[in-house]
């Protein structure tokens, strides 16, 4: 397959590549590996079959803008897929763990650590098949100090792997965004012991790196800064996310425009005008897991003000995705039982069809306990993982069956918002501003409603069309209406 180190020592450059984990990560930063270093051979494997599968067709497991051509173009060149790791880890001089570190849902820490069986697994596969010079590079997000368990995990059961180069080299993409994101990050974080050996090893990764990346953007430190910075990254993002949240709620209640108070506080380049896009909340598989695996660590490390105050950034992004949902049903006469709602989007943002934590997700499963009938339309998520996701334990108090009569996924947003009685925007997709809202208002229920949890929406233009509008963070109602709907006379048909 391709000619590894087999002795001790480290070779000249990197000319093979193993990434165990062909997920979100993995696959999409390997397909840049490979396009940007043509002579390294870069295989990424996974026990997932399906998946692995699904890599190698025409139809990739995720959706990211331009990842296609780049598979397309590498696909069997220098850029491969399979399920058999260990033979992948053994050809292997650099070996990347890109797992899935989700919150552990059972024992020590449940809910708040991150679970790494995953990782564990990785690093005693590696141990049991692997020799000569390899260097391990921790591509997940782990809690600091990760990297000591695996290198004990080397130690412990081989004597081999007890001289592989554990490093630390979190990935910063965005989904929706990977391509652009790994072809010119911010910066590139590698960590790794300061010992002769370790910097050698940091030296080789950084080479690999350096085939697209300038120099004074990738960033080297010790093992435990750079697994922290990761953590602590996306606690600052999420964080930010939601302060501007919590200000989107005194907005709504004092007539002052979000957009206008982010712009004015983002204009000072102290704060930076980036990441105050107020919204009906945060989601994705990383913000919430890693600020509780911070709230953890910071438990462990006896700080309890510490991990209070990382804590509050996920009370206040519950509170906005079900301050949004409450909000849906109190306009709506205060009963929604039975009545149809259409929901656009169900990502947990423009450009993906992830959904994991998606802010639609909870806000979704809030009106179905309430009774309605939801008619759902993404353009990238299919309608197993939207059911799978509201059916998911501790998700929604209702049963399966009961979910599957009231939840009907539509292929185009016209249909899905025909006999409606509102329409709820939850992902940004660009399509939503553009749709025919004077043709969709014909086919709606009277008053027909847009709550908007992303502010896309022109709500002058859907007012003159006819529509009551919310919005997070403004005030849109005509002034008569909006005393009506907030008055104490407001009426409570339940
Ligand atoms: N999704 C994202 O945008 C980002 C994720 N991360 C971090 O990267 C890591 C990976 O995240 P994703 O790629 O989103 O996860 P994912 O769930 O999409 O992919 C992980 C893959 O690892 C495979 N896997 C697990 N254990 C395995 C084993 N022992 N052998 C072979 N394959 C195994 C799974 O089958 C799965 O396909 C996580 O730690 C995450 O926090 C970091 C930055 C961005
Ligand atoms: O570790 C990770 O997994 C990644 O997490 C985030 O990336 P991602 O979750 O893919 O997407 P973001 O663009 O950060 O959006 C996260 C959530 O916040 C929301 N958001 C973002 C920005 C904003 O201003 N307002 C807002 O509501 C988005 O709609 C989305 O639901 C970080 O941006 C990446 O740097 C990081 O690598």
């Amino acid at each position: 397959m391709s000619a590894c180190s087999t002795e001790n020592k480290a070779p000249e450059s990197i000319r093979s590549i193993c990434c165990i984990g062909a997920g979100y990560v993995g696959g999409p930063t390997c397909a840049i590996i490979a396009h940007k270093c043509p002579e390294i051979t870069v295989t990424v494997v996974d026990k997932n079959p399906i998946r692995i599968a699904q890599w190698n067709s025409d139809k990739l497991p995720i959706y990211e803008p331009g990842l296609q051509e780049i598979v397309m173009k590498c696909r069997g060149k220098n850029l491969f897929y399979s399920t058999n790791v260990e033979e992948g880890v053994v050809n292997a001089d650099l070996i990347f763990i890109s797992v899935n570190t989700p919150t552990k849902t059972y024992g020590a820490g449940k809910g708040r650590a991150a679970d790494l069986t995953h990782v564990e697994s990785c690093a005693r596969i590696i141990a049991g098949c692997a020799s000569g010079y390899k260097v391990v590079v921790e591509k997940s997000t782990v809690p600091v100090r990760a990297a000591a368990s695996i290198s004990e995990i080397f130690g412990a059961n081989s004597p081999a792997a007890s001289n592989f180069q554990v490093l630390s080299n979190p990935e910063f993409l965005a989904e929706g965004t990977a391509v652009a994101d790994l072809l010119n990050p911010d910066r590139v974080l590698i960590g790794g012991s300061q010992t002769p050996a370790g910097l050698e090893a940091i030296a080789l990764l950084t080479a690999v790196y350096s085939h697209w990346v300038a120099p004074e953007r990738i960033v080297t430190m010790n093992t435990w800064s750079s697994e922290l910075s990761k953590l602590v990254s996306n606690a600052f993002l999420a964080q930010r996310v939601s302060s501007i949240n919590a200000v989107s709620a005194i907005c709504e209640a004092t007539g002052a425009d979000i957009s206008e108070v982010a712009e004015a506080v983002g204009r000072d380049s102290r704060i930076g005008s980036k990441f105050l896009q107020a919204s009906v909340g945060f989601g994705g598989s990383c913000f919430q897991k890693d600020i509780l695996n911070l709230v953890y660590v910071s438990e462990c490390l006896n700080l309890p003000e510490v991990a209070q105050y990382w804590m509050q950034v996920i009370v206040m992004n519950d509170f906005q995705k079900s301050r949004f949902a409450k909000k849906i049903v109190s306009r709506l006469f205060n009963t929604i039982s039975n009545k149809a709602i259409a929901v656009f989007g169900f990502a947990f943002k423009k450009n993906t069809g992830d959904t994991r934590e998606s802010p639609a997700i909870s806000v979704c499963a809030h009106l179905l306990e309430e009774g309605a009938r939801l008619n759902i339309y993404d353009p990238k998520v299919e309608t197993e993982q939207i059911l799978s996701d509201l059916c998911h334990p501790g998700v929604c108090a209702l049963p399966r069956e009961r979910i599957e009569n009231l939840v009907t996924t539509h292929a185009d947003p016209h249909s899905a918002a025909a006999n409606t009685h509102a329409i709820v925007v939850l992902t940004e997709w660009d399509e939503f501003k553009t749709l025919d809202y004077e043709k969709m208002i014909k086919s709606m229920l009277r008053p027909a409603w847009v709550f908007d949890g992303r502010k896309i929406l022109d709500h002058e233009r859907l007012m003159d069309l006819g529509f009551y509008t919310e919005c997070i963070g403004h005030r849109y109602q005509r002034p008569q209406f909006y005393d009506h709907c907030n008055g104490p006379e407001f009426p409570h048909f339940s």
